[in-house]
């Protein structure tokens, strides 16, 4: 048999996702040891290895087929488009990919006007303005505290996650439009999906059977 590779995104969805694996028998004992620098595991007996990796790779990772499956959020998912299949939705990591500016910015937007828009996510943000909303708009690729850009005036709205709103309240800005809902996901390399079918589909299905209960 031959090993099946993981690559989890490291950082916030990390912990979770070496949750769920665990409930479904997948674990490798010295990933807990937080003071290694060791990058990837091997459990012999369940023929897996699981490395962990900057969350934007691991589409990368998963359609070269250097990893057979991924976990990492549908934001990551949308803005990398690689080509991988989604095989389910974890249900962990939820938030929400939205517009969102100061309220003077809601004119602008409803008017169409030619807007600067700030966000880690250039892909997603041109996608929705330009094939959703047929509106056009200057992107300016930022990589992290969006929320500063329509307050020192680098912007006039910012394409980000919101998850509890707090970020944006504490910073004077509110939800403009909302893009779409956001999540964990399992990905999965397309020729494996294939050679691998029997392994993959048994891990979808025991997902499934965690899920449901956990509901
Ligand atoms: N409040 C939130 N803010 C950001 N991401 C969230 C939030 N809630 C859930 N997520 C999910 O967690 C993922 C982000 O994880 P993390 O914050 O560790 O990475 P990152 O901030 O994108 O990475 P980096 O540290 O390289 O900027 C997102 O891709 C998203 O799917
Ligand atoms: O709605 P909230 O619960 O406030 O969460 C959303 C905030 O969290 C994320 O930032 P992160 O902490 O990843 O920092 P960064 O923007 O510097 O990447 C995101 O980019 C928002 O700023």
């Amino acid at each position: 048999m031959r090993y099946l590779t993981f690559a989890l995104a490291k950082g916030r969805l990390a912990k979770k996702t070496m949750g769920i694996l665990e409930q479904v028998g997948y674990t490798c004992e010295e990933m807990n040891d937080p003071d290694s620098r060791k990058l990837i595991f091997v459990n012999e007996e369940q023929k897996i290895k699981i490395f962990l990796a900057k969350a934007n790779d691991v589409p990368t990772y998963v359609e070269y087929g250097a990893a057979d499956i991924g976990v990492v959020g549908k934001d990551t998912i949308l803005e990398e488009g690689r080509k991988l299949y989604e095989v389910i939705d974890l249900g962990f990591g939820k938030c929400r990919m939205c517009v969102a500016g100061p309220a003077s910015a809601r004119e602008l937007l409803q008017h169409g006007e030619l807007i600067r828009v700030a966000t880690k996510y250039p892909n997603i943000a041109k996608d929705y303005f330009y094939n959703k909303k047929h509106q056009t708009v200057e992107i300016i690729k930022l990589n992290g505290s969006i929320e500063l850009a329509p307050i020192v005036g680098l912007s006039e709205v910012i394409v980000d996650i919101v998850e509890t709103g707090s970020t944006l309240r504490e910073n004077g800005l509110e939800v403009l439009e909302e893009i779409c809902p956001l999540s964990a996901r399992m990905v999965v390399n397309q020729v494996s999906m294939k050679m691998e079918q029997e392994r993959i589909n048994k891990l979808i299905a025991d997902l499934r059977e965690v899920l449901a209960r956990t509901k």
